[in-house]
């Protein structure tokens, strides 16, 4: 239940109306009296959130690590949807963002290894944006020792660079992910993208990243996944792509990585969450050659698109 809407007392009438006092002194010392009324009814009830979230906690009901990005996204979403009024949406996620970063926090220890090879590489102001002003966030020059340093439990997540065509490019780095195609970090999924919120502001990161975690992805009703698999040196991107179509994958992107030799390995962001035991992985192999060991690595919440964050008519 929402906390109780204010009452329409006099004092609070912003409007300035004939029930506001007329002396303007009075009316703004009113106007601040009824901020100080709201901002306690905020706390109260952010302190009541977090006992519920310590009751959770507790109760042993859920299982594995504090960190649910999928249930995040859905907590988000749902505020995004009902929201109306002059606060802009994307301040109202990063309040919440703050708050659910310092509830996981509460769970548990939770600090995230970030790729950061360079002083102002964007992956760190992406981390921060995403898990608040308490989380330690650990720099690492390699996605290496991003991995490392989440599967050894030295971190609880590690934020990555977003997987590109031609990693050996100039600037560009290397292809992190088939560490975890080849199974080298069982335990580790691919779980989040970033920037959650997608309509950017002036100055902010333009940067994009992905979140590992020992987790395994749960639905968040919208979602894609990630499919590693190998295929013949000589299968061109398009040959690729209509053999994921053909299994029934809803493909939206690909990347390649072709080694000096032999099978090429490739990533697929598709529709939806794939579950290891999906009949398309199995599809994807029995429609011919070419096409080998496809492994899901991951999967995330669709951050909302930007419009999700333009103002909502009143
Ligand atoms: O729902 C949970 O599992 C919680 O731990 C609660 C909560 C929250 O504050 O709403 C906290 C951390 C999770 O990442 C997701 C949600």
């Amino acid at each position: 239940m929402p906390p109780e809407a204010p009452t329409d007392t006099p004092e609070r009438n912003a409007s300035g109306d004939a029930a506001a006092p007329a002396d303007p002194a009075a009316r703004l010392a009113a106007l601040r009296a009824e901020i100080d009324r709201l901002d306690d009814l905020l706390h109260d009830t952010l302190m009541l959130r977090a006992a519920i979230v310590g009751e959770l906690a507790a109760s042993g009901l859920k299982r594995g690590p504090p960190y649910r990005p999928a249930r995040e996204a859905q907590i988000l979403r749902r505020l995004l949807a009902r929201h109306r009024g002059r606060l802009p949406k994307p301040a109202v996620v990063g309040m919440w963002r703050e708050m659910l970063a310092a509830t996981v926090a509460m769970q548990g220890p939770f600090a995230v290894a970030v790729w950061n090879p360079e002083p102002g590489a964007g992956a760190v102001a992406l981390a921060r944006e995403q898990f608040g002003t308490v989380t330690p966030i650990r720099w690492m020059r390699s996605t290496a020792q991003v991995l490392h340093a989440v599967a050894e439990g030295e971190a609880q997540a590690g934020v990555l660079p977003l997987p590109a065509d031609d990693p050996y490019a100039e600037g560009a780095h290397d292809p992190w992910w088939l560490a975890l195609m080849r199974g080298e970090r069982p335990a580790l999924s691919v779980v989040a993208r970033l920037p959650f919120v997608t309509l950017r502001a002036e100055g902010a990161s333009r940067a994009a990243a992905l979140v590992v975690a020992p987790i395994v992805p749960e639905p968040s009703g919208d979602d894609r996944s990630l499919v590693a698999f190998h295929a013949d040196e000589g299968a061109s991107r398009a040959r690729i792509a209509d053999r994921l179509s053909a299994a029934g994958l809803g493909l939206r992107g690909l990347v390649l990585h072709r080694p000096e030799r032999g099978p090429v390995a490739c990533l697929a962001e598709v529709d939806g969450l794939v579950e290891a035991d999906d009949r398309r992985l199995a599809a994807l192999v029995e429609g011919g050659a070419a096409i080998a060991a496809p492994v899901v690595i991951g999967a995330w919440p669709v951050p909302p698109p930007e419009s999700a964050f333009l103002p909502s008519p009143e």
